[in-house]
């Protein structure tokens, strides 16, 4: 008898329409710099995507797609995805929640430590800017590690808010991000080839 396999694969819908195109135009103008910010690092420098407004508004509407709009609020991570998480918010028409680094925010706030591929850092948003019944989708531009999604996805937990995904527009061949945020679901519009 064939053996039958104990757990299903999850499935991972299709890439919204126009994915394969926007990959290879990011990919173009994503510029790397080895080095930075400290040796052995080559930083994936999304300046020159950010600068191109009809880029920026392919990307929010493909995040959008990509999660079906099956989200109640968008989290955006100090500071680089500030840029993509607010283009994605009024995509979407979903308020935008903002993920700060530590002691810029007033009020009270939940808080979490984190490291990243270079150093460490905390994250807070304040206490009352999600709903416990909140879907929320965190957006940044890189995914290295992990570990700074996995700090903003604990920080939507403690609000008992759920995390509908995370959406970024590049992740770190190797470091194998999306793994240590499993089972939530990933949308990465590219690896890095190197
Ligand atoms: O997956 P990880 O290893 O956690 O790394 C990813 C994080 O690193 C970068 O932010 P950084 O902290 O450098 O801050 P910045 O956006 O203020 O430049 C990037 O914008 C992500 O937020
Ligand atoms: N290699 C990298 N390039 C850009 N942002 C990053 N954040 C963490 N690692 C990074």
């Amino acid at each position: 008898m064939t053996p039958q396999p104990t757990t299903v694969p999850a499935t991972t819908p299709a890439d919204p329409p126009g994915t394969a195109a926007l990959r290879a135009a990011v990919r173009q103008r994503i510029r790397v710099v080895p080095d930075f910010p400290e040796p052995g690092i080559r930083f994936q420098d999304l300046t020159p995507v950010f600068g191109d407004p009809e880029l920026v508004r392919r990307l929010a509407v493909t995040f959008t797609a990509a999660f079906d709009g099956a989200f109640d609020r968008v989290l955006a991570i100090e500071a680089r995805g500030f840029v993509l998480g607010t283009a994605v918010a009024a995509a979407a028409d979903r308020p935008l929640v903002l993920a700060r680094k530590k002691g810029k925010l007033p009020g009270p706030v939940h808080r979490a430590d984190y490291a990243l591929e270079y150093g460490t850092a905390t994250l807070e948003i304040q206490r009352d800017a999600l709903a416990p019944d909140d879907r929320v989708l965190v957006v940044d531009d890189v995914l290295a590690t992990g570990g700074t999604f996995a700090a903003a996805g604990a920080l939507v937990a403690d609000a008992g808010a759920t995390v509908a995904g995370y959406a970024v527009a590049a992740s770190i061949a190797g470091l194998h991000g999306a793994a240590r945020l499993a089972p939530a679901r990933v949308f990465s519009l590219l690896t890095t080839a190197d």
